[in-house]
């Protein structure tokens, strides 16, 4: 394995004596993508809020680059990009002034070029001035989407990102994955899609009631089971 970017080790939560996420343990190597996939309420959203270090876990440890963010947060959180499964956007602002927003609290440089390229990007440069809030479910996916990618950061955490997505744009979400790895970024995102896991993730973690169930690489799984879906079927003991 190359250079690890993310170390979970041995990591579990307990909220008001109820186990959400038991013992999980995995790595992700430099510019490569991991896909956790699991059934609703699987924990999912729990595990990469703790690699966020949005939430802290009760026992076991998250290291982002060798940082923990209990020792160095600021140094922890410019690791980061973050794209949250959902989100109250401010109800008067556009595209360009939300990403305008949040590139100025990541003291993003040259920050109206990189809110340009990063609209660009999600293909929505010309509904730039356009509220957010008149957007639909994709296109503010899409903005999410851009807000992680704003400060380039080494590692790209995603709660379900291609949840809302057009054909299109989940096409596009997985072959700029390809791009994203090249540049070296690391990328680890959450789906109940099979299919998108197969296509953009090197390695996938199948999640069952907080506990890791199963992983391997797509090719080791794909040889082993034959599909994604065999294998996730086969991690919940249903065949
Ligand atoms: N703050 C909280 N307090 C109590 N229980 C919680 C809290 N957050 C999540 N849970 C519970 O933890 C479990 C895991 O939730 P989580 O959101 O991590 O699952 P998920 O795999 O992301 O699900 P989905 O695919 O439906 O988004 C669920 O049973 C959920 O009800």
């Amino acid at each position: 394995m190359g250079e690890i970017v993310v170390n979970v080790a041995g990591v579990s939560k307990v909220i008001r004596k109820q186990t959400l996420v038991e013992d999980i343990s995995f790595q992700i190597p430099k510019g490569s993508v991991l896909a956790l996939c699991g059934g609703n309420g699987a924990g999912k959203s729990t595990v990469l809020r703790m690699i966020a270090g949005i939430l802290q876990p009760t026992s076991g440890t998250v290291t982002v680059n060798n940082l923990r963010w209990s020792k160095e947060r600021k140094l922890f959180s410019q690791q980061i990009g973050y794209m949250p499964d959902d989100y109250q956007f401010n109800q008067g602002l556009s595209a360009e002034e939300t990403l305008m927003f949040w590139a100025a609290l990541r003291k993003v440089p040259k920050r109206k070029t990189r809110v340009e390229e990063v609209l660009e990007l999600v293909g929505l440069a010309e509904k730039r001035k356009s509220l957010v809030n008149t957007f639909s479910k994709g296109m503010r996916q899409r903005i999410l989407y851009a807000q992680a990618l704003l400060a380039k950061p080494p590692l790209l955490i995603m709660d379900e990102p291609t949840n809302g997505l057009d054909p299109f744009w989940m096409n596009e979400f997985v072959e700029r994955l390809q791009n994203i790895k090249q540049e070296g970024h690391t990328v680890i995102f959450s789906t109940h899609q099979l299919e998108i896991a197969d296509k953009a993730a090197d390695h996938i973690v199948f999640l069952s009631n907080g506990r890791n169930v199963g992983e391997g690489s797509t090719g080791q799984i794909r040889e082993q089971f034959g599909s994604l879906y065999a294998a996730f079927n086969h991690s919940l003991g249903l065949k």
